[in-house]
């Protein structure tokens, strides 16, 4: 099993009510899936204690295997370096970077930076003519576009993207959204994608839809 959570539950300091009251899941090797909900619901939640960013209360969570409840920050950190990637709405690139130092980061921290495949994945997201330009000289899809070339550089296997296109206008998040899943469909990575639009959603093969702090 690729990501499992069981009967994971999270309240955060102060709240009257848990966000996720024993929400259980299984994904596969290789499985892409979206995962909906109204806002507040507790999506991004879910992605953080997926991806070790957060800590549940209660409940395990395991991906690939390796139990997340147990290990240390440090511990948690490795897990994200090496197996579990990342993609935020804001694109988080590093400023000061130009775009294939961008690119090479993540997969220079996991020790896997290959200049072939960074360069193979700037050409598929057609950023070969950006790569010695920065940040701030993107477009917001283009930005994304790098954001998701960072973390596919570095292999994953687990990809965990919350509202990777919710910044982008309609056309430019269909093209990204639909270079992503390729991309990761080809590496044979897991995806769980955030999402707010039922037409993303329904383009992935499995949902799990969040409600009153359990999956339905
Ligand atoms: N660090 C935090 N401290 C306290 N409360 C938090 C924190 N992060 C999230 N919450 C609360 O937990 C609930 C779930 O938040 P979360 O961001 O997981 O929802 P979401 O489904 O991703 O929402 P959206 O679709 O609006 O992004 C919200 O009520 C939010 O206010």
């Amino acid at each position: 099993m690729l990501l499992e959570l069981c009967d994971v539950v999270k309240r955060y300091p102060g709240a009257e009510a848990a966000v996720l009251r024993g929400v259980s899941v299984q994904v596969q090797p290789g499985e892409m899936l979206a995962l909906t909900g109204e806002s507040g619901s507790g999506k991004s939640t879910l992605l953080h204690l997926a991806g070790g960013l957060d800590v549940a209360d209660s409940g395990r969570v395991l991906v690939a295997g390796q139990d997340l409840t147990g290990l240390t920050d440090a511990g948690r950190a490795a897990l994200r370096r090496t197996t579990v990637g990342v993609i935020f709405q804001q694109f988080n690139l590093i400023p000061s970077l130009d775009v294939a130092d961008n690119i090479a980061f993540q997969a220079r921290l996991a020790g896997r930076h290959d200049p072939a495949r960074a360069a193979g994945l700037a050409e598929r997201l057609g950023l070969a003519a950006q790569l010695r330009k920065y940040p701030e000289q993107l477009s917001g899809g283009q930005q994304q576009r790098v954001a998701i070339a960072r973390t596919l550089a570095a292999a994953p296997r687990l990809v965990l993207a919350d509202e990777p296109t919710g910044n982008l206008d309609e056309a430019t998040a269909d093209a990204v959204f639909d270079l992503l899943c390729d991309l990761v469909r080809e590496t044979g990575a897991g995806l769980v994608l955030v999402t707010h639009s039922e037409r993303l959603a329904a383009r992935l093969p499995r949902r799990l839809h969040l409600q009153a702090g359990v999956v339905r």
